[in-house]
């Protein structure tokens, strides 16, 4: 099956030596091709779906790996955005950096809200949750001081994804 139409693509990103560890001497380890999406370490080699080498910023990620999700998510398909990797490795910066080089989840809000005022013919609602799973601890970056045993995760009978904090009988739909 093509790359594009699989319906788990899996994306590396490379990122660049950080100062402390240039300091210390560290080399990279990895040549990549963007191009034939290709990794190559020692002498074993990976294929992907797409390489983000160390060069590539955080629009080049956002235009490769998420754009078309959202585009298709407007179309009423279901997108999951999963960022996977060791301690370190950037999952965080790739996908929540607020800075000047915004992650993921700055430029998908920014681009939802153009494309819902894009559309005046659709009368759009948008819920969002923020959730973060620690070691089997549940913390709602959105209400930090709800306790993680009094936030749930539940499954319609539609087979829907969603949160529940008890204490304040809330139900957010992930987006
Ligand atoms: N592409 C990148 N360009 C520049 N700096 C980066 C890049 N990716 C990550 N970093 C920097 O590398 C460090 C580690 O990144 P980050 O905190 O995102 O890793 P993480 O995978 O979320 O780690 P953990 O699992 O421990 O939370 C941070 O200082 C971050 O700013």
């Amino acid at each position: 099956m093509a790359a594009e139409a699989a319906v788990v693509r899996v994306a590396v990103r490379v990122r660049p030596l950080l100062p402390r560890e240039a300091l210390r001497g560290h080399r990279p380890c990895l040549r990549s091709d963007a191009a034939t999406g290709e990794v190559e370490l020692g002498r074993r080699r990976f294929r992907f779906a797409a390489v983000l080498p160390e060069a590539a910023g955080q629009a080049a990620v956002y235009r490769a790996c998420v754009q078309p999700l959202l585009r298709a998510f407007f179309r009423g398909f279901n997108a999951t955005v999963f960022a996977y990797g060791q301690t370190g490795s950037g999952k965080t910066y790739t996908i929540g950096e607020a800075s000047d080089e915004q992650g993921i989840i700055p430029r998908a809000m920014a681009e939802t809200f153009r494309l819902i005022d894009e559309n005046d013919l659709i009368d759009y609602t948008v819920r969002v949750s923020y959730l973060e799973v620690y070691k089997e601890e549940f913390r709602d970056l959105l209400q930090v001081d709800t306790a993680s045993k009094d936030i749930q995760i539940r499954e319609d009978d539609k087979g829907n994804v969603g949160m529940c904090a008890c204490a304040q009988a809330t139900f957010l739909p992930m987006l």
